[in-house]
């Protein structure tokens, strides 16, 4: 038997639980006003609490922190309608282990949920977040930000609600997304991802909701757009912060409605997506700078997780290196130095950039040695090291050296030295080195211009894309900053 605590003032709901819980053996205490609440803890200590967020003599979350303070081994559930959603986040980051929705559709939920936080010490949501996390190759690590983001995101996943993922560019935001629909219930359906600044203006309504045939030129058939593809399942609107206003509007109207009508049909259709947005942009920040709409930010902001950048999270490098290099069976090893150079560099290209550099490292290493020596590192992870003024530097490392680190024109000059210099050797010529040249020579190249470009732009990447002629998603992908 263990003492539950309710704080509700709606008295058919507390007469409910009060059943409930007694029926499952436990001693319940009944509270309906935060002075009730006082009296209560005074008097007993609890096991358990189900709180109402709102309460009309007592801001909820202030009832929380008391009985946090007080009796810090009691568990808490908060109790939300769908208006107070945004106060389950802050309950849940003030210490709450988990919510209800009201009006409880599942008692055999609360039940479990109970038993669950009575017996086992924490909601069930918390170790199958860490399980679902590890079966998806999804990387959480020690660092206590990620730990509650992914069990927030595992919390809020089963309920109907738009999530809003921020975080710099290459954090995680897809991969996350991709973890909270396979948390939903929304599992077995579609997750369509799109790119809400790539889509070119005139065929943005077409590209969202889909065309009836014949609906303009070159319609030769329908086409559903990519709420109707996604069906029940997830829409991940990636990068929203580059959506046009034009953009914007329409995504507000199917928002509000709740329908979309597909360019050319008559027929009202119903949007059953669930929709998650990210932005590397903060949209608060966007909104008042008026690139955003404040009315969409508005309805896309019901839950907001940040993902924390990997320079918040060094502690967590050398387990990522280690998770990694076993996840694809990489058979390599890096050598402490190296692991501190990692550790010691700002990553701003996030998660994304480490991938990248472990790939970069392996292909180097390949068929040269299996122990990862700084020499092995991108020159830009060792700007600040003794290790970069070492003349002993493997042979494959000197031929790779970046172009970003260098001025370009110098970099081509030492280019064209060592391709004439291999030329004019009389061994017989590795022909995989000079692919291999060749490839790094058209990355860095592409690189170059591209930077050069961004320059001009002030770093707008879609002004830079339409001055070189490319689309913005070939111009993240040139710069690496997509899969
Ligand atoms: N938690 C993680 N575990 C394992 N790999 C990850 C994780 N997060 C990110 N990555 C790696 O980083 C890459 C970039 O991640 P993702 O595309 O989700 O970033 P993003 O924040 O959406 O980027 P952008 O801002 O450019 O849209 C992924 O392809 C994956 O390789």
């Amino acid at each position: 038997m263990s003492n539950i605590l309710i704080v509700d003032d709606e008295i058919e709901l507390c007469h409910f639980l009060n059943y409930l819980l007694c029926d499952l053996g436990h001693a319940v205490t009944v509270c309906t006003s935060g002075e009730d609440f006082d009296r209560a803890i005074m008097e007993k200590e609890f096991e358990l609490a189900f709180l109402d967020i709102r309460l009309p003599d007592r801001n909820g979350l202030d009832i929380l922190q008391h009985l946090k303070q007080r009796q810090p081994l009691c568990k808490v559930v908060v109790m939300t309608g769908y208006g107070t959603i945004k106060t389950a986040v802050s309950a849940i980051k003030f210490g709450a282990d988990d919510f209800i929705e009201k009006p409880f559709d599942n008692i055999e939920d609360i039940e479990l949920l109970t038993e669950q936080l009575l017996v086992k010490g924490s909601a069930p949501a918390d170790h199958e977040a860490l399980e679902l996390a590890s079966r998806l190759n999804c990387f959480i690590g020690k660092n206590e930000e990620m730990n509650q983001l992914y069990k927030l995101a595992y919390k809020f996943a089963k309920k109907n609600v738009t999530v809003l993922i921020e975080g710099e560019t290459g954090t995680g935001k897809e991969v996350l997304a991709h973890f909270i629909h396979h948390a939903s219930k929304r599992a077995g359906s579609p997750f369509i991802g799109v790119n809400c600044g790539a889509i070119q203006e005139n065929l943005l309504e077409s590209e969202l909701f889909g065309h009836t045939k014949g609906a303009f030129t070159g319609a030769a058939k329908e086409k559903k757009g990519y709420f109707e593809q996604a069906g029940k399942g997830t829409l991940f609107l990636d990068e929203i912060g580059e959506a046009s206003l034009a953009t914007q509007v329409k995504l507000l109207r199917v928002l509000e409605t709740g329908e979309f009508i597909k360019v050319g049909g008559e027929t009202i259709k119903k949007n059953q997506a669930r929709l998650i947005a990210a932005s590397h942009v903060n949209l608060e920040e966007a909104v008042e700078n008026g690139t955003f709409r404040e009315d969409l930010l508005y309805r896309i902001d019901v839950v907001k997780l940040t993902i924390p950048p990997l320079r918040k999270r060094v502690e967590d490098i050398p387990q990522l290196v280690d998770y990694y290099l076993k996840q694809h069976e990489l058979g390599l090893s890096f050598t402490p130095d190296t692991i501190e150079c990692l550790c010691k560099y700002n990553w701003p290209g996030n998660m994304r950039e480490f991938v990248n550099m472990i790939k970069r490292v392996a292909a180097l290493a390949e068929g040269e040695t299996a122990i990862i020596t700084p020499h092995y590192l991108p020159s830009k992870l060792m700007s600040n090291s003794k290790y970069l003024a070492s003349a002993n530097v493997p042979t494959a490392v000197h031929q790779s050296i970046p172009a970003i680190e260098m001025n370009f024109a110098d970099y081509l000059r030492e280019w064209c030295q060592q391709m004439i210099d291999t030329w004019e050797d009389d061994d017989v010529v590795d022909l995989h080195h000079v692919l291999q040249m060749i490839k790094s020579m058209e990355v860095e190249t592409l690189q170059a211009i591209i930077k050069k470009a961004l320059k001009r732009t002030v770093g707008d990447r879609k002004q830079a894309a339409e001055q070189l002629g490319i689309s913005l998603r070939t111009l993240r992908y040139y710069l690496n900053e997509k899969k």
